[in-house]
């Protein structure tokens, strides 16, 4: 069980502000979808919660500002999927997966940590590409190994930041249905930034939309994905249907206002 309250949030690179006084809790047993358009600071975002880059306003993971936590503990907590990676050091996918184990071993890999990469690449789907080279992975199956490499961290939470850029639609559902049944199995939390706003509605529990540095709105998709919400953030004209209670999107026209 987690929780992680962002408070007064405010980041810029060089001075220009791109998180503006953020509020936001992510609960456990949930999974967040940031959305909204190019340039909105979804992945700045991500990366001041995985300490990467240091705003002002803080960060509590259940109650203790990240701060003061170090980086070999957020490691056990957190585990980020960035939106692409230089090739990591080890040449394998297992090594790469292995990778992900480093948090919890102290020097020496035991056989419950290559049981655990065995079965996380079992779960993904990846055994097939085990012994192959990372580096000549397509970018699809590399974006599915670096997914693998943070479960194998078993993080608290998971920070993933446009996780299906790559994939087409079987290995997109494929990844959503794992990241949210592991979120509900071991009551973790997913904090992902997404483009796809259908997957968004069949996927996240709650979303935030950011724009200008600020939330536009938070909460349930159902209350959020609109017709006007969409309009207003992404400039797109859009017809919104209902699908088994999920909105349902289909954009019509870009009506060139309404961007971040
Ligand atoms: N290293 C950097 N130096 C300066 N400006 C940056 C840097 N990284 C991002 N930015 C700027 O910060 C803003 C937010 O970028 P960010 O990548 O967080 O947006 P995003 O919502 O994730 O976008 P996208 O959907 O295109 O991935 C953008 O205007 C971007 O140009």
């Amino acid at each position: 069980m987690v929780n992680i309250t962002i408070k007064s949030l405010t980041f810029g690179y060089n001075g220009s502000m791109i998180l503006d006084n953020l509020n936001l809790v992510v609960e456990d047993s949930e999974v967040l979808g940031l959305v909204g358009p190019n340039g909105s600071g979804k992945t700045t975002l991500i990366k001041c919660m995985d300490k990467i880059l240091k705003p002002k306003g803080s960060i509590l993971i259940d109650g203790r500002d990240i701060d003061t936590v170090s980086r070999t503990e957020l490691a056990k907590r957190l585990g980020y999927v960035p939106q692409s990676s230089s090739t990591p050091l080890a040449t394998t996918v297992f090594d790469t997966v292995l990778m992900g184990r480093r948090p919890h071993i102290s020097w020496r890999v035991s056989d419950s940590d290559l049981d655990k990469v065995a079965d996380i690449l079992g779960l993904l789907h990846l055994e097939y590409l085990a012994m192959r080279d990372f580096s000549q992975l397509s970018g699809g199956q590399k974006q599915k190994v670096l997914i693998a490499r943070a479960l194998a961290q078993e993080p608290e939470v998971l920070l993933l930041d446009e996780p299906t850029s790559s994939l087409d639609m079987k290995h997109q559902l494929e990844v959503m249905e794992t990241i949210s049944s592991l979120v509900k199995e071991k009551k973790i939390s997913a904090v992902m930034a997404l483009h796809d706003l259908n997957l968004a509605s069949m996927f996240v529990d709650k979303l935030a939309i950011l724009k200008g540095g600020k939330i536009y709105a938070a909460g349930e998709p159902i209350d959020l994905l609109n017709a006007k919400n969409i309009r207003d953030v992404y400039g797109v004209e859009a017809v919104v249907m209902n699908n088994l209670d999920r909105p349902y999107i289909v954009p019509l026209r870009s009506l060139n206002e309404g961007v971040a």
